[in-house]
């Protein structure tokens, strides 16, 4: 739950570029052809309801189908299609097993220092990097 609504709010793509290749009709919008788009992820209210811009990893408390009222482009952090994200297992995978190596050692909790500030370069990252302050759970960590 956690990982997804991190992957939701803060994907490390933030927007994906395509190209349209013949013209095509989106709802009201008409997208000539060979137009350049930057389709940008989640933070739309109506799929995600009013708490958007909000942290509520319960959102996929019950599965990402559920939380995304299945609708299969609601949620795509790796993107969508043939040109999806090859690393994306690989990357579920390692975040997985940090996050469990570092909760079997350590509790942690957000430095007073910390600022919030993600920032597009490239990737989203904290513009001021993220103070963790950790504390050992065994006495041998
Ligand atoms: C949390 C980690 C990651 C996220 C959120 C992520 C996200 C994405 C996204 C959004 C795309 C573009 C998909 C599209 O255009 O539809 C992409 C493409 C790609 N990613 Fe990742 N990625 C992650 C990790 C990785 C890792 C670990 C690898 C390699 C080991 C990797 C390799 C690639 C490659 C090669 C492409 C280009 C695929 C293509 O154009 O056919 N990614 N990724």
């Amino acid at each position: 739950m956690i990982i997804n609504e991190t992957l939701r709010l803060y994907p490390p793509a933030n927007s994906t570029p395509r190209k349209v290749e013949r013209q095509v009709q989106l709802g009201k919008l008409v997208l000539p052809a060979s137009l350049e788009l930057d389709v940008r992820f989640h933070h739309n209210p109506d799929l995600w309801g009013d708490d958007v811009h909000l942290f509520k990893p319960e959102r996929f408390a019950e599965g990402i189908a559920k939380a995304t009222k299945y609708n299969p482009v609601a949620f795509l952090p790796f993107g969508l299609g043939p040109r999806s994200c090859v690393g994306m297992s690989f990357a579920m995978t390692e975040i997985k097993i940090a996050l469990s190596m570092i909760l079997q050692r350590y509790t942690f909790s957000l430095s007073p220092t910390y600022v919030h500030s993600p920032m597009l370069r490239l990737t989203i990252m904290p513009q001021h990097g993220i103070q963790l302050l950790f504390r050992p759970l065994h006495a041998d960590a």
